[in-house]
């Protein structure tokens, strides 16, 4: 079993074609189950899940189009819809983000990291599902403005949107690995 899941592991890689069908309600229960038991300085539990679907998916599609409209000055109001498209690039967006609050121990840094765990651990749950998906982020997911038209507090500090789908296919060429750089032994 290790063997297999370090395969597992080793063959995850991202989808950005994705289609119908997404997880079920119950499928994302089993998912965001499993993947709230990443790593948690203080039990603190700080991650939170929003599931776009359907026309709910409009409101995430909103957040790019104001944030393209407070970079660009003028921007004509006929691109909004390529905005909002970009939100339908899959069947489900999951929103994941970190409920950020003071505590004299676990810095806001540490709670962002066990969020970003945690939305490791639902890459790695939809995969295990058969499902495929992209993390993406970009400037728009960290702005007030965002937050706000996404209800989320204004300390809040999105993690990510994990676009969530049926992969085009599903035979999956695993990427090459090199650690070369990346890892050093200390022994003494
Ligand atoms: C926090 C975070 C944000 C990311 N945002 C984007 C993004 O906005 N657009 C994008 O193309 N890839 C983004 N990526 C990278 C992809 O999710 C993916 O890891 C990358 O395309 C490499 O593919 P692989 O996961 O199959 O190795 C992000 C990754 C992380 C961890």
């Amino acid at each position: 079993m290790s063997k297999d899941f370090l395969t597992f592991m080793r063959n995850r890689v991202s989808q950005p074609k994705l289609n119908a069908p997404a997880p079920t309600k119950e499928e994302w229960d089993e998912i965001l189950e499993a993947a709230s038991r990443a790593a948690d300085h203080g039990g603190l539990k700080p991650w939170r899940f929003k599931v776009y679907e359907g026309e709910g998916r409009k409101k995430l599609g909103e957040i790019y189009w104001q944030h393209a409209k407070s970079e660009v000055d003028a921007l004509p109001e006929e691109k909004k819809d390529s905005f909002i498209k970009k939100a339908f690039r899959a069947p489900q967006v999951l929103l994941i983000y970190a409920n950020i609050v003071e505590h004299p121990k676990v810095p806001n840094v540490e709670q962002v990291m066990a969020v970003s765990a945690a939305a490791q651990q639902v890459l790695l749950g939809l995969n295990a599902l058969g499902f495929g998906a992209m993390w993406r982020s970009g400037p728009a997911c960290f702005t007030e403005r965002t937050n706000s038209l996404l209800g989320l507090e204004t300390t809040d500090q999105i993690v990510g949107l994990i676009y969530v789908g049926t992969p085009d296919t599903l035979s999956i060429t695993p990427k090459h690995v090199d650690l070369e750089g990346c890892v050093e032994w200390v022994s003494e």
